[in-house]
C-alpha cells in the first residue's frame, strides 16, 4: 500500500501513523515527554545499523533503514556528545562510540579525555529524522544544546546526562528535574523543529485504505 495516498486541503494524508524506532528506552521516556499529545506516534524497539560518518547522515540512513522495515512513515533520531577540544569528538565522528565509550570508560575516563586541555566545553547534539516511507528522502531536524564536561553529579539514569552541565545551569542534566532537561534539551530543541515542520506540512495521519 502506499504511503502517501492523497493530498487533502488539510495536508497530506498518511496510510499510517508514524513510528518512533529506537533501541533505547530512556530515548523514548523523553520524546513521549517532550512531544505529548502534539504529534500522534507509535514506538517500534530496534537496534538499527548506525553508519560513521556526520550526524545528520548517519540519522537519515537510519531513517531509511527504519521505513524498509516498518514499510511507513518513520521518525528516529542519533545523538552525540562533543568536546570542543576535541574538534567534535567523540560524539559526531563515530557517535556508536558514545555507547561504547561509556560502557568501556565510564564517565571518569570521559572526564580524563580532557585532562590536558583547560577547554571542557561541549555540546550535545540530536539529528532527527523522518521518512514517510521507504521510498521518500528523509528530512532532519538538529538540534544542540552547549555545556561543559564535569565530573559526574546526579543519578547514573541516562548515558552521560551526570557529566553534562547545560551552560546557565549549576546542575548536570542529571541532577536537573526531567521536566527542567527537557524544556532545554538537544532532544528537545530538535523536536521544536519536528514540531513546527509537522505543523507547516499539515500531514494527516488517519488511517487511510484508498
Ligand atoms: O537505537 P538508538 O535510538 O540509536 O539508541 P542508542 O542508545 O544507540 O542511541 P545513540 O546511538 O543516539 O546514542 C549513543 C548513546 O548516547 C547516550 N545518550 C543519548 N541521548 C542522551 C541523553 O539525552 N543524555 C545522556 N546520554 C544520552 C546513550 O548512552 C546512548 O546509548
Ligand atoms: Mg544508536
Amino acid at each position: 500500500m502506499s504511503i502517501t495516498t492523497r493530498a487533502a486541503a488539510s495536508g497530506l494524508v498518511l496510510s499510517k501513523p508514524v513510528t518512533f524506532v529506537t533501541g533505547n528506552a530512556k530515548k523514548l521516556e523523553e520524546v513521549r515527554a517532550i512531544l505529548g499529545q502534539s504529534i500522534p506516534f507509535q514506538s517500534l524497539k530496534l537496534e538499527l545499523p548506525e553508519l560513521q560518518g556526520e550526524p545528520e547522515d548517519i540519522s537519515k540512513e537510519k531513517a531509511r533503514l527504519a521505513a524498509l522495515q516498518v514499510k511507513g512513515p518513520v521518525l528516529v533520531e542519533d545523538t552525540c556528545l562533543c568536546f570542543n577540544a576535541l574538534k567534535g569528538l567523540p560524539g559526531p565522528y563515530i557517535p556508536r562510540t558514545s555507547k561504547w565509550f561509556l560502557q568501556k570508560i565510564g564517565h571518569e575516563g570521559l572526564n580524563n579525555l580532557l585532562m590536558a586541555y583547560d577547554d571542557k566545553s561541549a555540546y550535545a547534539l540530536c539529528a532527527f529524522s523522518l521518512a514517510l516511507g521507504p521510498d521518500s528522502e528523509p528530512i532532519t531536524f538538529v538540534g544542540k544544546t552547549p555545556g561543559k564536561i564535569v565530573p559526574p553529579r546526579g543519578p547514573n539514569d541516562f548515558g552521560w546526562d551526570p557529566i553534562f552541565q547545560p551552560d546557565g545551569y549549576e546542575q548536570t542534566y542529571a541532577e536537573m528535574p526531567k521536566e527542567e532537561k527537557n524544556k532545554i534539551s538537544h532532544r528537545f530543541r530538535a523536536l521544536a523543529q519536528v514540531k513546527s515542520h509537522f505543523l507547516e506540512a499539515g500531514y494527516n495521519f488517519q488511517t487511510d485504505n484508498v
